[in-house]
């Protein structure tokens, strides 16, 4: 299905709304969709029986005593409700693969150097679909106490077939870095590609589809505590950053498939369940709630920055945010670095150097980021800890302490992200031992120059 805007606009780069499906809008909205004329029962949940013959089924995403201003839970009315399936049995990746799903994020890797990491490839050796390509590369807590995250690269190179996923341990937050995807969900189509993200929340049931390319790959954050929501304005005023109205979310879309054999691969407590059915689990007829899937397009995003001098800190560019019970501080923050105007005066623009007691683990999705002129690729990866100093290197620093702070447009064509936390991020054996880690990423900082003079103001 597509849908055509008139709305045309110089500086987005993809068009605004224009997509292959049809969204419904508004972060954190209740929403109703039915892909049936009637298939919603009128003003109650479960009537005794059904509209069309549908399951009335309740997927949860809070307690169902949590205030209701965070209060998430969404109904949907099925063809057979998600409990008709064979057992569950552990589901392993492909045999002999390095890639794996972890759930631990112990100390034996945790280091406070700063680490960096060049992209991974997509294999061509092996044939490997979303599921089976999940590599956990660090994490921070627990599943089973949902506390903290996970973070996966995943790489595919085909589409996942017959098979639905789900997450019991938490929300997964996808930003994709190449390849577009079409992604089916109990809620409906998202389609997703680089420079857009999207989220589906813990048991949400997801199947991942490769769009007009040969692979895909990209990052995940997971989280297991709480659910993302919109970072407050403050003084910013009602508009700016992420407005909610570009979020956009599925509409009701359901398969009615029997007589296959169908795959329901569970993460639960970092490990992988396969559940078989006979039957599509994609077949919800129509939903109503506010407990659903949806993306964004990170075009869209206001950026807000200084207009008189001083380097802003990240946080002015937060998409989304989960945050701890300690006000303020996150458990999980998406920040990007987009492009925009620089008009800084008598300022050293580039990212600073500094200590944080947060963790900051960054991506690339294209481009160059404006701290490092080399060794950060599109794809690629870093994980500055707790104190752990960081900056902009050498080169960087020798550039922009010279550059003439005319108006420029800086990360241009770049789009860099940062996924940082309050909670410490363990690196996994994979990223330790057989990611391509770069052992000379200390040679960024270790040239700068001394340039103190006591004779020089
Ligand atoms: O370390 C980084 O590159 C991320 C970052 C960017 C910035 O502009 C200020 C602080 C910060 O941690
Ligand atoms: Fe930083």
């Amino acid at each position: 299905m597509s849908h055509q805007t008139t709305n045309k606009c110089s500086f987005f780069d993809i068009e605004t709304y224009g997509d292959d499906f049809k969204y419904l809008q508004g972060f954190g909205s209740t929403f109703s969709s039915e892909s049936l004329e009637g298939a919603l029962p009128v003003g109650q949940n479960c009537p005794q029986k059904c509209p069309y013959g549908l399951y009335a089924e309740q997927i949860s995403g809070t307690a169902f005593t949590a205030p209701r201003v965070r209060n998430q839970r969404t109904w949907f009315y099925r063809i057979r409700p998600s409990v008709v399936h064979y057992p569950f049995h552990p589901h392993r990746q492909k045999e002999n693969s390095v890639r794996k799903v972890v759930s631990e994020f112990g100390s034996e890797y945790a280091t406070p150097q700063q680490l960096r990491w060049l992209p991974t490839q997509v294999p061509k050796e092996e044939e490997i679909d979303f599921v089976d390509g999940l590599t956990t590369m660090a994490g921070a807590g627990n599943a089973a106490h949902k506390s903290g995250f996970a973070i996966h690269m995943y790489h595919a190179n085909k589409s996942m077939n017959k098979r639905a996923f789900c997450s019991a341990d938490g929300d997964f937050l996808i930003v994709p870095q190449s390849g577009k995807l079409h992604i089916q969900t109990e809620c409906g189509w998202l389609s997703v590609r680089p420079k857009e993200i999207c989220v589906v929340p813990r048991g949400i049931r997801f199947s991942v589809q490769l769009k007009e390319c040969d692979s895909a790959s990209g990052y995940i954050a997971e989280l297991f505590e709480g659910h993302f929501t919109l970072p407050d304005l403050g003084p910013i005023g009602a508009n700016g950053l992420a407005n909610p109205r570009d979020f956009c979310y599925p509409t009701a879309c359901y398969e009615d498939v029997d007589d296959i054999e169908y795959e329901v691969i569970q993460k639960y407590q970092g490990k992988l369940f396969c559940a078989n059915t006979d039957h599509s689990v994609f077949d919800v007829v129509a939903w109503h709630g506010n407990y659903a899937p949806y993306k964004y397009n990170l075009t869209l995003f206001n950026t807000i920055n200084s207009v008189s001098f001083d380097h802003i800190d990240p946080c002015i560019f937060t998409v989304i945010t989960a945050q701890s019970n300690d006000p303020g501080v996150a458990v999980l923050d998406f920040v990007i670095f987009p492009p925009r105007h620089s008009v800084q005066e008598n300022t050293f623009r580039p990212p600073y150097f500094h200590r944080n007691t947060m963790n900051e683990f960054m991506g690339l999705i294209e481009g160059k980021y404006e701290a490092k002129q080399t060794g950060f690729l599109p794809g690629g990866a870093s994980l500055h800890n707790c104190m752990s100093p960081h900056g902009p290197d050498r080169d960087t620093f020798e550039k922009a302490s010279n550059a003439e702070l005319v108006a420029e447009k800086v990360a241009g064509g770049s789009l860099a992200f940062m996924f940082e936390s309050t909670y410490m991020i363990n690196p996994t054996e994979w990223a330790m031992t057989q990611a391509p880690l770069d052992k000379e990423y200390h040679q960024a900082w270790v040239p700068l120059e001394k340039h103190f003079s006591k004779d020089r103001k």
